[in-house]
């Protein structure tokens, strides 16, 4: 449904510094699937998520790479084309904090008609009405809230209102940046079950799912890909990533959490010492080095490949798995990985 082949792109800054957010990823969703990305703040999954959209604007520039949208590749497409015959309708976004960007003088009826009438010009209010309360219909949302200020409504009901907004166009993929995050417990089980159900019905076609909180990405992914300074150190199904790390940024992030499954409740919690790199520029060698407790002269110098272990599980760390595993259960043993 979606492939991205080694796509890099930067942001170019008013001092015309180039910042590498997105450097040579790559991945494949197919239908029916969820792929989580998860990663501190900071390390490139916003800019991954508008990056391979195709829709290029400054400061965020197009280095190189190919973008497959169920079978339409996109790359180099002018970004009117993008805006008309992509964005939502072969794909959506919803931007992180999206629900608290909407404008507080007008009606929920409005946003979905100025999406619908990007589109499609000719629509009346009358047909942009009737689609907009089938949609509501099929997503569990009272219609009611069409006529509805955004502050009219609850932080769980404008977020659901804002993926419908998202949606208008039925797109094939979706991009979820933490949907959920902003939100009580009970709004996000409502939210999460809202996009599951759009995922299920065949709604939605695949979806993207960015968040920094891994034990919901674990219930919701059905694939994980670990990102750090720009680049994906670590993809695989959503067990092996949580449960298996191989990389030790990934191994660190799996243990800075809590998550209340059997086998890691018992767990020592854990901090990955130190700072990312700054993308302005970033080392030659492993862009995690500083920080890793496993670092050889080697790291530092030579960049370093995504290995495949198999197919869909791949890492990028100089270390084989047995190392890895090897010094991992050292250190479970006495100290926790990162601990100094
Ligand atoms: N407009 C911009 N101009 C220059 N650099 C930017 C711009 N936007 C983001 N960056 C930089 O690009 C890198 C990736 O940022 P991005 O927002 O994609 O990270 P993120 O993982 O989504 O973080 P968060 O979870 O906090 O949103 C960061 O180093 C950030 O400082």
């Amino acid at each position: 449904m979606l492939e991205v082949r080694d796509l890099t792109t930067k942001y170019v800054t008013r001092y015309k510094e180039d910042v590498y957010a997105v450097d040579r990823v790559s991945l494949k969703i197919e239908e029916g699937k969820t792929l989580g990305i998860a990663g501190e703040s900071g390390c490139g999954k916003s800019t991954l998520a508008l990056s391979l959209m195709g829709y290029y604007f400054p400061p965020l520039h197009y280095i190189s790479g190919e973008i497959i949208i169920d079978g339409q590749n996109i790359t180099g497409m002018k970004p009117d084309e993008v805006r008309k015959s992509i964005l939502g309708k072969e794909i959506a976004y919803i931007p992180q904090a999206a629900m608290n960007a909407l404008n507080p003088t007008r009606k929920v009826i409005d946003f979905i008609g100025d999406v619908i009438r990007a589109h499609e010009p000719s629509w009346t209010r009358q047909m942009i009405l009737d689609h907009a309360r089938a949609l509501f219909e099929r997503l569990g949302l009272p219609p009611e809230v069409l006529y509805k200020y955004p502050v009219e409504l609850s932080g769980g009901m404008k977020q659901r209102t804002v993926i419908a907004v998202a949606v208008i166009l039925t797109p094939k993929v979706l991009i979820a940046d933490e949907p959920s995050s902003a939100l009580d417990v009970t709004s996000q089980k409502m939210v999460i079950k809202m996009l599951r159900d759009m995922m299920e019905s065949g709604f939605i076609k695949a979806m993207i799912f960015i968040t920094h909180e891994l034990p919901l990405l674990y219930n919701v992914a059905d694939d994980i890909m670990v990102m750090y300074a720009g680049q994906i150190v670590e993809k695989g199904t959503a067990k092996q990533t949580v449960f298996d790390p191989l990389h030790p940024y990934s191994k660190g992030l799996m243990g800075s959490i809590l998550v209340p499954e059997s086998g890691l409740r018992s767990a020592k919690l854990t901090a990955i010492p130190g700072a990312p790199p700054n993308l302005k520029n970033p080392p030659p060698g492993c862009r995690f080095a500083d920080r890793c407790k496993y670092v050889k002269p080697e790291c530092r110098v030579m960049s370093v490949p995504l290995y495949e272990v198999s197919q869909g599980r791949a890492y990028r760390c100089i270390l084989s798995e047995e190392e890895l595993r090897r010094a991992y259960n050292h250190g479970e043993q006495g100290k926790s990985v990162f601990e100094r």
